[in-house]
C-alpha cells in the first residue's frame, strides 16, 4: 500500500475501497466493475500482499485474454514491484524460447501471461504451477467467451493448481449473468465456497442524447454495408472497431478490412 501511494495511488477509487479488506485478508474475490474504476491496481496489490519477494518461485499469475492488456498489466506490475521482484510477462507473439531458459534459470515471482503462451510453457515443463498462492483472471468474461481458451483456462483453474491452495480473483467489467457465474465458480470449485463478489459502479443507463442504431446484414456484405453507411452519414469523426484478418484470406492475398477503410475515409 505504502508504495502505491508512492507512485501515486494516494485515495482509493470505490472499487479499491470495496474490494481490498477482502483482498487483503486473502479472501477469493469477483471484482466486477466498470473500465477504468481500478480493478488492475486492486487485484496487483493483493498479489504484492500475497507473494514473499525473497523466495525464487513463481508465486503469482495473472492471465489476460490478450498482449495489449497484458503489456499494461506487466507495466503496473513491475512499477509497483520497484525492483523487489521480477515479473514476466508470457504473451502470444513473445519470445517464448528465450522465455523459457530465463523462467528455468531464475523463476519470476510475478507471471502475466495469455492463456495459449502459458499452456505452452507449462506443457513444455518450463516451470509448474504447483507453487502458485495467487490466480487472477483478468476480462474473465472475454476469456470464457472464447472457444480457443476456455478449455485451457479450466486446465489452469483445476487441474495445474487447485482453489483450495491459492487465492483466486476474477475480474471483469461485465460478467452477464453473474449470479450464475458465482455459482458456477463454486460449484466448478474454481474458487472457494466463500468467495466474495464485489459489485460497483453498474454501467449507468444510456445517456439520453445518445442513439443506437443496427444494420443486419451478411458477412460478406459488411464492409460494403459500413461504407455506405460513412458515405451516407459522413460523421465528423468516428471510431470503427475491425475484427483481425482472417489467416484465409491473408493467404488469399486481400487488404486487411482497415485498410480498406482507411483508404476510402483517405480518399
Ligand atoms: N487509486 C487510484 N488513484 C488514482 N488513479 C488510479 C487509482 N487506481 C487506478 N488509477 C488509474 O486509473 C486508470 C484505470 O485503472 P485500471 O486500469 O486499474 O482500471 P480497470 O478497472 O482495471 O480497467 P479495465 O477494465 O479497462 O482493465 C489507470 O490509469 C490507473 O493508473
Amino acid at each position: 500500500l505504502q508504495r502505491a501511494e508512492d507512485v501515486g495511488y494516494i485515495s482509493p477509487t470505490e472499487v479499491q475501497e470495496q474490494s481490498l479488506p477482502v483482498l487483503l485478508s486473502g479472501q477469493d474475490c469477483i471484482l466486477h466493475a466498470q473500465t477504468g474504476s481500478g480493478k488492475t491496481l486492486a487485484y496487483l496489490l493483493a498479489v504484492f500482499s500475497a507473494i514473499d519477494v525473497g523466495r525464487s518461485s513463481v508465486q503469482a499469475l495473472v492471465i489476460v485474454p490478450t498482449r495489449e492488456l497484458g503489456i499494461q498489466v506487466t507495466k503496473v506490475a513491475r512499477l509497483l514491484a520497484a525492483k523487489t521482484c521480477n515479473v514476466m510477462a508470457l504473451l502470444d507473439g513473445g519470445m517464448l524460447t528465450r522465455q523459457k531458459s530465463w523462467l528455468k534459470a531464475e523463476p519470476p515471482a510475478i507471471i502475466v501471461a495469455t492463456v495459449a503462451s502459458l499452456c505452452q510453457m507449462v506443457e513444455k515443463r518450463a516451470f509448474s504451477l504447483g507453487s502458485i498462492k495467487i490466480l487472477v483472471i483478468d476480462e474473465v468474461d472475454f476469456i470464457f467467451g472464447s472457444s480457443k481458451q476456455v478449455n485451457s483456462l479450466r486446465k489452469i483453474l483445476n487441474s495445474y493448481t487447485a482453489a483450495s491452495s491459492r487465492q483466486t480473483i476474477f475480474a471483469s467489467a461485465s460478467i452477464p449473468q453473474h449470479n450464475r457465474f458465482v455459482h458456477d465458480c463454486v460449484q466448478h470449485k474454481w474458487t472457494k465456497s466463500d468467495v466474495v463478489h464485489v459489485h460497483v459502479n453498474p454501467v449507468q443507463p444510456m445517456p439520453s442524447h445518445l442513439r443506437h442504431t443496427y444494420v443486419i446484414c451478411s458477412k460478406k456484405e459488411r464492409l460494403h454495408v459500413l461504407l455506405s453507411l460513412l458515405e451516407r452519414d459522413a460523421p465528423k469523426s468516428v471510431i470503427i472497431f475491425v475484427a483481425q484478418q482472417s489467416e484465409k484470406s491473408k493467404r488469399a492475398g486481400n487488404p486487411p478490412s482497415s485498410t480498406l477503410v482507411v483508404e476510402f475515409l483517405r480518399a
